[in-house]
């Protein structure tokens, strides 16, 4: 797991680090420097040049220390300051007189011998204190960077690239692409969050002396990159001696009469997900369409007639008997009394529930049934769902995935997933989990069906929230990768996601 620092929080590790570790801010100037150095050498070609261009800020401080070290490791190498020297913040001012102290000189951008094949920029204009879009000077700047790009030379950016807002991962326009980009001391959201991932190129976090202790001093929200180590660790191999009964038992209340493939997918993926046994209640209408889809679908048909409503309270709660987790929505018939029945279905089960699809829809209007559930909720929402639980529009929601996300989660005590690309799990205690796998191939109806089964299969096995949320959404996106790589982004349908790609998730897992 890999630990994520917005600018507010890396300026309170830093204070913690120094006020109450010790660790002098300049010391961490000097290691986030060499470290820039080093991997800025690894991108160079034998005889190559560097051409380091600072800024105003401690991004550009970071610049002057890596100019320094390339300079004693025997290397050419030009060094150009966009800005007003005199504003140079005191520590940067200390390493710029420490780089002319050992011969380095600075220079005016323009008279600079133009970098290419070989050589490597480092892009030390803007880190994480970026306040506004770059202009004058400084567009110039990231413009130059652009051409030398293109001419052939290599790009490395301090921390983040210049023009790129760290916390969200957008961009201003311009903005440095870069190569690579070194991460000091922790992630930045930026690094990980389209377009912001791309910008960065390869992303190599380097230590600077500033650890967990730090980072536990931070408010906010705690924000996590998800590994798949994590995910592959939060599933134990199966134990020789275990039956069906050990893997519990999931209760699908989900399609309706032309809507009875989402069911399907729902249970399909919590059977290759592990689950001992998987039970669809549906209206009966729809019953035998929904297990005509697979031989190990078992059902009960909810006998009412119509949208979901408090007439089948009764029937749910006793097919509920003896189930292990619930996943409710995708493809239900949905009424005005259908978040009635989910608010007491909530209230009165004990087990874990997962809320998809039209149950969001259902239960938008009054999210207050959430906080009076009785085992942990899970809510799968995609962006236009998260519009409706949050009155938003669904650009808003885009615009704000993490404050929305970790909000939502606060607010109704569930462990909340916005879908997407770079899925957020939040989960109500402040952490938030990013998502780095999947792929737009999973652009295709049933997708998100396939993600509460899985989802559903986990906490029927006893995993809780928020593993077993994030893994279910770590897995989701890798059972999408490894299909799409047999089946293009363009050939993947969500079945797919189940028969091959879960199924080849698990294999390569030893699962
Ligand atoms: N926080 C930490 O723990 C550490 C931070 N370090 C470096 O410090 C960086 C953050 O330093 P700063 O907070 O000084 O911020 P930056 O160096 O990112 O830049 C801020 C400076 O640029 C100005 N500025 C912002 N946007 C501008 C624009 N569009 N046009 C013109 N001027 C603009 C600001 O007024 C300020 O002077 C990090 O990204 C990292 O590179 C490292 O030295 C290591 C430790
Ligand atoms: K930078």
């Amino acid at each position: 797991m890999l630990r994520v620092l917005t600018a507010a929080q890396m300026r309170q590790a830093e204070q913690a680090a120094e006020q109450r570790h010790g660790m002098p801010s300049a010391l961490l100037m000097e290691n986030a420097g060499r470290g820039l150095a080093e991997v800025a050498r690894s991108l160079a070609g034998p005889s190559g040049r560097f051409v380091v261009v600072c800024g105003p800020g401690n991004n550009g401080g970071d610049g002057l220390v890596a100019a320094r070290f390339l300079l004693e490791g025997g290397a050419r190498v030009s060094v150009t300051l966009v800005g007003d020297p005199a504003k140079l913040t005191p520590e940067s001012q200390r390493n710029l007189e420490a780089l002319k102290g050992f011969g380095g000189t600075v220079r005016p951008l323009e008279s600079l011998e133009a970098p290419g094949s070989g050589d490597v920029v480092v892009d030390a204009l803007f880190g994480t204190g970026l306040s506004r879009a770059p202009a004058g000077a400084f567009a110039e700047a990231i413009s130059a960077i652009h051409r030398w790009r293109q001419a052939g030379a290599k790009v490395v950016a301090a921390d983040v690239p210049s023009g790129l807002q760290s916390d969200s991962g957008e961009a201003f326009s311009p903005c440095v692409e870069a190569d690579a980009t070194v991460a000091f001391g922790f992630l930045k959201p930026g690094q990980v969050l389209e377009p912001g991932a791309s910008l960065c190129g390869r992303v190599r976090r380097v230590d600077i002396g500033m650890g967990g202790a730090s980072a536990r001093e931070v408010s906010g929200p705690a924000l996590f990159v998800v590994e798949e180590s994590d995910a592959r660790a939060t599933l134990p191999v199966r134990k020789p001696d275990s039956h069906k009964g050990t893997y519990g038992h999931v209760l699908v209340v989900a399609g309706s009469r032309g809507k009875t493939g989402a069911a399907a997918l729902v249970a399909k993926a919590a059977l290759r997900t592990g689950a001992g046994l998987v039970t669809v209640a549906t209206r009966s209408d729809a019953l035998e369409a929904v297990q005509a889809h697979s031989a190990e679908i078992m059902g009960i048909p909810l006998e009412a007639a119509g949208p979901l409503g408090m007439e089948d309270l009764e029937a749910l709660l006793a097919a509920a008997e003896g189930k292990d987790a619930l996943v409710m929505g995708p493809g239900i018939s949905r009424g005005p009394g259908t978040g009635t029945l989910i608010g007491e279905l909530l209230a009165r089960l004990e087990i874990p529930a997962v809320l998809d699809a039209d149950a969001l829809n259902a239960v938008a209007g009054d999210l207050s049934v959430l906080r009076r559930a009785k085992a942990p909720v899970v809510l799968t929402p995609h962006p236009g769902e998260m519009a409706r639980l949050t009155g938003k529009s669904t650009r808003e929601v885009q615009a704000h995935r993490m404050e929305v996300v970790s909000r939502v989660a606060s607010e109704t005590g569930a462990t909340v997933v916005l879908k997407g690309d770079r899925t957020l799990t939040a989960h109500a205690d402040g952490r938030v989990f990013i998502n780095t796998t999947g792929n737009p191939g999973m652009a295709t109806g049933g997708s998100g069906d396939v993600l509460s089964g899985i989802c559903g299969a986990l906490l029927a096995q006893g995993f809780v929230p928020p593993e077993a949320v994030w893994t279910a959404v770590f897995a989701h996106g890798l059972a999408g990768d490894l299909a799409a790589a047999r089946r293009g982004q363009l050939g993947l349908v969500a079945g797919d996601l189940i028969e091959q790609g879960l199924c080849e998730l698990w294999v390569r897992w030893g699962r």
